[in-house]
């Protein structure tokens, strides 16, 4: 069964699209791990999973519901932890997690829950204006478990948690898929996601660039290798967009990056960029799965050849 499907979904603010043709599909008990550079269009992809904003454009369903016409019953199947949780300083996390034990009609024990994620049972009993960052976040996660929802939704979930505390929390994601819920977990951090997820998809300026399984990936990664060219003069973005077998490209200046799979897709870079322009000199190496990331997320992108993405881009990050 599906949990996540969206269709050319879209979302403008004025000219600015924050979302733009997004159709993706995510699975029951997928762990997917939703990527992304700081204004991508991941938290607006999560407002309109729940119903928090309409969309534009397009349609969204999530757990079967239309998730703007009936975010109600969508929302009451999930569990968001979302960026930014909003606390009530006076109260505790007990009082916090009662709430959303009530709120759900649920019956949690909340000093499992409170177990479950790691806060200290004296902590649990203070008022939570005086928690730090790591504290806020483990409780963020306890009440977005609450009522074992079919459907998890976590915005930067390991944001301010220390080691132990982010090795809980991929803990508390596995179990959780296990007893057959979804986890959508959006990060910037691709570290944080590639230990959890199945599978990932990667977001740059509103659209999705390329979504795959994290072992196809690193197989596509492991064929491949980066031809780093020193070239005269900064080519055009699509300079080697469209060479078979070449699947990301980064221009900073005069410095070209391509991700090539065979060696007539290196020797094919290197004609081309001295058509383009003339290569000074050219170096290579073997690509990490963070060099993919950043490949795909650099500031252009354009179509590549076979329905890949070749992306060109601006700034190195
Ligand atoms: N209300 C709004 N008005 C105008 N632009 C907006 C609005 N909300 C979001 N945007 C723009 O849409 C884009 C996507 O924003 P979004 O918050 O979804 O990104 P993000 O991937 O969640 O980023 P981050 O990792 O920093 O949280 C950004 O360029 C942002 O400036």
């Amino acid at each position: 069964m599906t949990a996540i499907e969206t269709t050319a979904l879209t979302k403008r603010h004025g000219d600015a699209r924050a979302v733009d043709g997004l159709d993706l599909t995510v699975e029951s008990g997928e762990v997917f791990g939703f990527l992304g550079p700081n204004g991508a269009g991941k938290s607006t992809t999560i407002d309109l999973l729940l119903g928090f904003q309409r969309p534009t454009a397009g349609s969204v369903t999530v757990l079967g519901r239309d998730a703007t016409d009936e975010a109600r019953e969508v929302r009451a199947r999930t569990g968001l932890l979302p960026e930014g949780y909003d606390l009530y300083e006076n109260l505790t996390a007990r009082d916090h997690l009662r709430s959303a034990i009530e709120a759900k009609d649920a019956d949690d024990d909340p000093d499992a829950i409170v177990e479950r994620v790691g806060l200290d049972p004296d902590d649990a009993r203070r008022a939570v204006g005086e928690y730090s960052k790591g504290m806020t976040q483990r409780l963020a996660l306890g009440v977005a478990l609450v009522g074992d929802p079919d459907l998890l939704i976590l915005d930067e979930p390991s944001s301010g948690l220390d080691p132990s505390g982010a090795k809980r929390l991929r803990e508390i994601v596995r179990t959780e898929a296990e007893r057959g819920a979804t986890v959508f977990f959006s990060s910037h951090v691709l570290g944080q996601v590639e230990r959890v997820c199945d599978r990932v998809g990667i977001m740059a300026d509103g659209e999705l660039v390329t979504v795959d399984a994290l072992d196809d990936l690193r197989a596509s990664m492991d064929a491949t290798t980066v031809v780093e060219a020193t070239v005269d003069a900064s080519p055009e973005p699509d300079a080697v967009a469209g060479i078979e077998g070449v699947s990301g490209v980064t221009v900073d200046g005069r410095v070209v990056r391509a991700a090539c799979a065979t060696d007539d897709a290196k020797v094919a870079v290197l004609d081309r960029l001295n058509d383009a322009t003339t290569v000074r000199d050219f170096d290579t190496e073997a690509p990490s799965l963070e060099a993919l990331f950043e490949a795909y997320t650099s500031e252009r992108a354009v179509d590549g050849p076979d329905g890949s993405v070749a992306v060109a881009g601006g700034e190195s990050r």
